[in-house]
């Protein structure tokens, strides 16, 4: 299903920087500098609300960088983002998700010992960054908790993981930890979900799956953005792609004109030039 606001993206024009007709995101002149390294470089980029949008570009490119950098877990040397029209700039990461920014994150060696479900309560908790305040309104507080069991047994269902609803965290499949990272995110009810390289480490079987649960996601209203070196899924599954080379936009457009675009390509080829290769297959 493509609904009006991924329709309208048809309209935009495929260059660096374009306006977006519904932007949920908005940066200017956002830069991190590591010494004398420009790793992100963004004169002006814009997220559509309600498409999914691919981050794309060779190792080194500044993906990541401008990840942290958006989401509150790194600095920038200068410049400005709004986030549904709140400036970011100087917020800290848990105020940028309480917004409804949410990333997801790897599991860390301390929530892998902890259960499936154990692990989703801990997220919209962490996430609404409760506290002593919390504890002192109990009977308001134990409402709360049902209300994430219930969400946590919803989306248990909907990533049919609710067998695994005990298992110990480090016991899942590389794909089952996706869907729980996916899902971890999800309990806090964002309004925009970036995704690092969710394909990565995910076996065929469940790959599929993961993305028609993005996708569906999508459907339902989510705005979504992810870094993936997997080209097949930026190809299948973005509304749109940015692609960044030495930490600038190089390329924006739908991902059809990207795979053909020739800034894009040299980006690629130029960073692997020993290998015969082109976006639609980067190492
Ligand atoms: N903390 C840091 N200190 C110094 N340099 C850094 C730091 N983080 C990133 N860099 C550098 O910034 C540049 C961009 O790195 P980044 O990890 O953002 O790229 P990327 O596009 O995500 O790459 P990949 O696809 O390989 O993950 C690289 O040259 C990297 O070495």
């Amino acid at each position: 299903m493509v609904d009006e606001s991924t329709a309208t993206l048809s309209n935009v024009a495929a260059e660096p920087g374009a306006s977006k007709p519904d932007p949920i995101l908005a940066a200017d002149g956002v830069r991190r500098s590591f010494g004398g390294l420009n790793a992100v470089d963004v004169d002006h980029l814009e997220l559509q609300r309600g498409a999914i949008t691919a981050l794309i570009g060779p190792n080194g490119a500044g993906k990541t960088t401008l990840f942290n950098v958006l989401t509150g877990f790194d600095r920038p040397s200068a410049g400005n983002w709004s986030f549904a029209g709140t400036e970011l700039r100087g917020m800290a990461a848990h105020r940028v998700a309480r917004l409804g920014m949410v990333r997801t994150f790897q599991l860390t060696k301390a929530l892998a010992r902890l259960t499936v479900l154990e692990n989703l309560q801990l997220a919209a908790t962490n996430q609404r960054g409760e506290g002593m305040f919390a504890s002192l309104v109990r009977p308001l507080w134990r409402g709360q908790e049902n209300r994430y069991r219930e969400l946590a047994d919803e989306l248990l269902a909907r990533f049919r993981l609710d067998h695994l609803r005990e298992a110990h965290a480090g016991t899942l499949s590389g794909g089952q930890r996706k869907l729980l990272e996916l899902a971890r995110a999800l309990m806090t009810r964002p309004r925009m979900l970036m995704l690092d390289e969710p394909m990565a480490g995910v076996n065929p079987a469940l790959a599929q799956s993961l993305l028609e649960h993005i996708t569906s996601l999508r459907d339902e209203g989510m705005t979504v953005c992810f870094v993936e070196h997997d080209m097949d899924m930026v190809m299948t599954t973005s509304d749109w792609v940015v692609c960044l080379a030495e930490g600038s936009v190089i390329a924006e457009g739908p991902p059809r004109a990207i795979g053909a675009n020739p800034a894009v390509i040299d980006a690629y080829l130029g960073k692997h030039h020993d290998e015969p290769s082109s976006p639609e297959q980067p190492s």
